[in-house]
């Protein structure tokens, strides 16, 4: 959105962050588009630095799942945090599936890349902090940026299951911190709009043309313009959200309204009733009788089909071919295929080639349900529009993305729940998939940052990270390694390149396609594994039990 604005207003064109990355699409997006209490914890990290020359620990959850921090020095306004790493990562699927596409990560780089606060940010950060805060915090977040911070993640468009981390971030507490927020609001919606979207395309079928009609119906222009985009990047082919087009190069499709058709009352309104022949210099005078002139051999259905087709084969008379309709009400199976069997029966017996198979269009309040009964029920129709349900994830408004201490220097840390699922996996990690012998993935495995990686052929040990008796010995016929470093901070790694949409597109119905089926069918889909090897397993139960001893009843 940045970019059209700035280039709408004739404004200068806003200046590329470190790495020559733009800023986020949407310029709301802002190192204040966090929460209140990010500030304050920035705050008391800051604080805590100030007031002590060495190492201090600080319990700032009063729960059972702390978190430690250690102040290492500082120095002045700037204090020297101890490395602090926070995976994001989601508990469930969501749509009762068994699988997410993983959307977003372009824009949460895009942040990381300008982040840095104005001085009126600041200004108003002050205005909202209370009095009492001393002015050496502001000096600090001035001087702040996120050249220490490092970032990991699994690509874009790919297809990610529950627990594995889709980001790691590395840096300087207060900073990885007031990035909570923004980056799991930045995936949040990304992730559950894109699996949305590859869920209706896995009922529609490969061969329909899926288009995004919800800009009207979305959650506001933001919500507008990443459903067009992120439904585009999990496999609908084009929207009608004409700015989307212009910010990300999605093609654009559309038809026409009622009110278009209902707002003609008579034939007479129409003045300019020639029309120039597609292919030459002819002229057609009476273009509308020529219409009129069909539409008396085509009398035979009470709606609007022998219109369209009186409409069609005039123009096919002059060289042009008309593109279809689209149905918006009523039985769209039964319509659609008394459409064909109307499109069927003119090329028969009027000789127009491929006028049978004339495309038609269906729309009005579908969802994965409507599309599944469409198929059961046969149809006829080659491009569904959807909106409502698409884009405003009516089936589910949320994909509860979490951010997770998971080793501050050096030193692993876990959360604890009664709830199991709410465990966190502690320790800086490495992911990779397995792959098996017909060449699905077979099951994802977290490891420790220093164990050798699983190697094509040799056996290994995946366990159920909670769960003592799933375990299962696998010989991958591939390794795939999940995370790469898309921000390397101070680190010199290289940094992975962002590709443009088309190719995430790509990527992920690739991705989606070598799933194997069972994981992907809509009732009862088979869970795919995520997994840990043997020694994190014996890593994370030791953790557990020191974090948790034994309690004593009296
Ligand atoms: N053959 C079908 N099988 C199952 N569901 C269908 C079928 N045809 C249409 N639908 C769905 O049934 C619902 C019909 O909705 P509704 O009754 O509000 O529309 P309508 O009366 O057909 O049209 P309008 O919006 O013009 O009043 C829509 O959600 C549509 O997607
Ligand atoms: O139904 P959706 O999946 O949201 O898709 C988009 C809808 O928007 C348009 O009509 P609109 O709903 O505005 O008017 P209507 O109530 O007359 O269908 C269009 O004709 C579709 O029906
Ligand atoms: O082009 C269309 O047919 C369209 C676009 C948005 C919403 N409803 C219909
Ligand atoms: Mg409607």
């Amino acid at each position: 959105m940045a970019a059209a604005v700035v280039e709408a207003n004739g404004l200068k064109k806003q200046e590329k962050g470190a790495g020559g990355i733009d800023g986020p699409t949407n310029p709301m997006v802002t190192p204040l588009l966090t929460d209140l209490y990010q500030f304050t914890m920035a705050y008391a990290y800051w604080k805590a630095g100030k007031h002590s020359e060495r190492a201090v620990i600080i319990n700032l959850s009063p729960s059972r799942a702390c978190v430690f921090l250690e102040v290492v020095a500082f120095n002045g306004a700037e204090i020297h945090v101890s490395s602090e790493r926070f995976d994001l990562y989601f508990r469930r699927n969501p749509f009762g599936g068994e699988y997410t596409v993983f959307a977003g990560l372009e824009e949460c780089i895009r942040l990381i890349a300008n982040f840095k606060f104005t001085e009126d940010e600041i200004a108003f950060i002050q205005a909202s902090l209370p009095s009492s805060c001393e002015i050496g915090f502001y000096n600090y977040l001035r001087g702040l940026d996120c050249s220490d911070v490092e970032i990991h993640a699994i690509s874009e468009g790919f297809v990610v299951f529950p627990k594995i981390p889709l980001m790691r971030v590395e840096g300087p507490v207060a900073v990885v911190q007031l990035l909570e927020t923004p980056l799991v609001n930045l995936i949040n919606y990304a992730s559950l709009v894109a699996t949305n979207a590859a869920r209706h395309r896995f009922v529609a079928g490969k061969s329909k043309l899926l288009l995004e009609f919800g800009l009207r119906r979305a959650q506001g222009p933001d919500g507008g313009i990443g459903a067009s985009k992120y439904c585009y990047m999990g496999g609908f082919d084009a929207t009608s959200n004409v700015a989307a087009g212009k910010l990300f190069g999605i093609p654009l499709r559309g038809t026409h309204s009622h009110a278009f058709v209902s707002s003609f009352m008579s034939p007479d309104e129409i003045t300019e009733k020639s029309l120039k022949s597609a292919d030459g210099p002819n002229v057609c005078e009476d273009f509308v009788g020529l219409v009129q002139a069909w539409l008396s051999k085509l009398k035979v259905m009470r709606s609007s089909i022998p219109n369209f087709c009186a409409v069609a084969l005039a123009l096919n008379d002059l060289g042009y071919k008309a593109l279809g309709i689209r149905l918006d009400s009523g039985d769209l199976a039964y319509q659609s295929c008394e459409a064909r069997k109307f499109f069927q029966a003119i090329e028969k017996e009027f000789g127009v080639p491929d006028f049978g198979r004339t495309s038609i269009t269906a729309s009005n309040d579908l969802n994965e349900e409507t599309l599944d009964a469409l198929n059961k029920q046969g149809h006829e129709v080659d491009a569904f529009g959807i909106g409502t349900h698409l884009v405003t994830c009516y089936a589910q408004p949320a994909l509860g993305v979490v951010f997770k201490l998971v080793e501050i220097n050096n030193q692993p840390r876990i959360k604890l729940s009664e709830d199991v699922s709410k465990v966190s996996i502690p320790c800086k990690k490495r992911c990779y998939r397995l792959y098996g012998k017909e060449g699905y993935p077979l099951v994802d495995i977290m490891t420790g940052e220093s164990e050798p990686s699983p190697k094509v052929g040799e056996r290994i040990l995946c366990r159920h990270p909670f769960n003592e008796s799933k375990r299962a010995y696998v010989v991958p016929q591939r390794v795939e390694e999940l995370m790469k470093c898309y921000w390397p901070g101070r680190s010199g790694k290289d940094r992975e390149e962002l590709p443009p949409i088309n190719l995430i597109r790509e990527r992920c119905i690739k991705q989606l396609e070598q799933m194997r089926p069972d994981h992907m069918r809509r009732l009862n889909p088979t869970p795919y594994k995520v997994s840990v090897s043997a020694k994190l397993y014996d890593f994370i139960h030791f953790l557990w039990l020191n974090e948790a001893p034994v309690g004593e009843l009296q």
